[in-house]
């Protein structure tokens, strides 16, 4: 199924109130493309503010506490984020998983999900695994022990990230983001049925302007999660841009 690619900013521990400007100029500068979801994943000290700029535009958190509420000193809930203004979160992320494992990744997804949050689940694997070789098995089984179970898959989305290509400048081959790509669907096919094609598959690790329509090209790639490119929109836009272009050669403009 083709359906509108989707491009995420995470400005992980960047950004203060006078960067709120970026975000305006990225809405702005994203409106103008046609078939791209754009969203920006922002400090929470942000999210209030920029929704509020940008209101209508989807700000997000990089990550939720499972419980609603309690004795978690700086944690945020999944509802304290809605009524911030977040419509989605990531979980998973790798800086993250250091801290904590896939079933609590899965607990994080379930209880965005419960809230209304959109939720982008990550996975990857570290250098040794893709040296060794262990790369798909590695994402594979992260993957099935963070998905969600609760909810149906029509507002989760999957991200791919090796670790080793997260702000290197290193990215793996097209050919090699294809493999996980396509074992990443048949996963979600497989676990979530027909309702599985509603699943977005992204790429994330060092992309840019330069590399994103390559790796837009590639099959079962739905979009892309950014980091430090996601930061200014003369980085950012760029890969909107690609991503637009990449949809508009599918003759799919959703
Ligand atoms: O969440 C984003 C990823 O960690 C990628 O970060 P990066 O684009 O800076 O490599």
């Amino acid at each position: 199924m083709i359906q509108n690619k989707y491009v995420v900013g995470n400005w992980k521990m960047n950004g203060v109130g006078a960067h709120l400007e970026e975000v305006r100029a990225i809405a702005g500068g994203a409106a103008r493309y046609r078939g791209v979801d754009v969203a920006l994943c922002l400090p929470a000290t942000l999210i209030h503010r920029a929704a509020d700029v940008v209101p209508g535009f989807p700000v997000g958190a990089q990550d939720v506490h499972f419980e609603p509420h309690g004795a978690h000193t700086g944690c945020l809930g999944a509802a304290m984020l809605v009524d911030a203004g977040a419509v989605l979160t990531i979980v998973g992320h790798s800086e993250r998983r250091e801290r904590e494992r896939s079933a609590e990744v899965r607990a994080k997804a379930e209880a965005a999900q419960a809230a209304g949050l959109d939720v982008i689940v990550c996975v990857g694997e570290s250098l040794e695994a893709h040296e060794a070789g262990a790369t798909i098995e590695t994402v594979c089984r992260l993957a099935n022990k963070s998905l969600p179970e609760q909810v149906g898959p029509t507002r989760l989305t999957l991200s791919y990230e090796p670790v080793w290509a997260i702000g290197s400048g290193s990215t793996p081959s097209p050919k090699e983001i294809g493999w996980v790509a396509g074992a990443l669907r048949d996963l979600v096919d497989k676990r979530f049925g027909g309702q599985g094609a509603g699943v977005r598959i992204l790429y994330g690790g060092s992309v840019n302007g330069s590399n994103a329509a390559e790796i837009f090209a590639v099959p079962n790639v739905d979009g892309a999660l950014v980091g430090g490119a996601s930061l200014r929109a003369i980085d950012f836009l760029p890969i909107v841009a690609a991503a637009a272009e990449a949809v508009e050669r599918q003759g799919a403009i959703a």
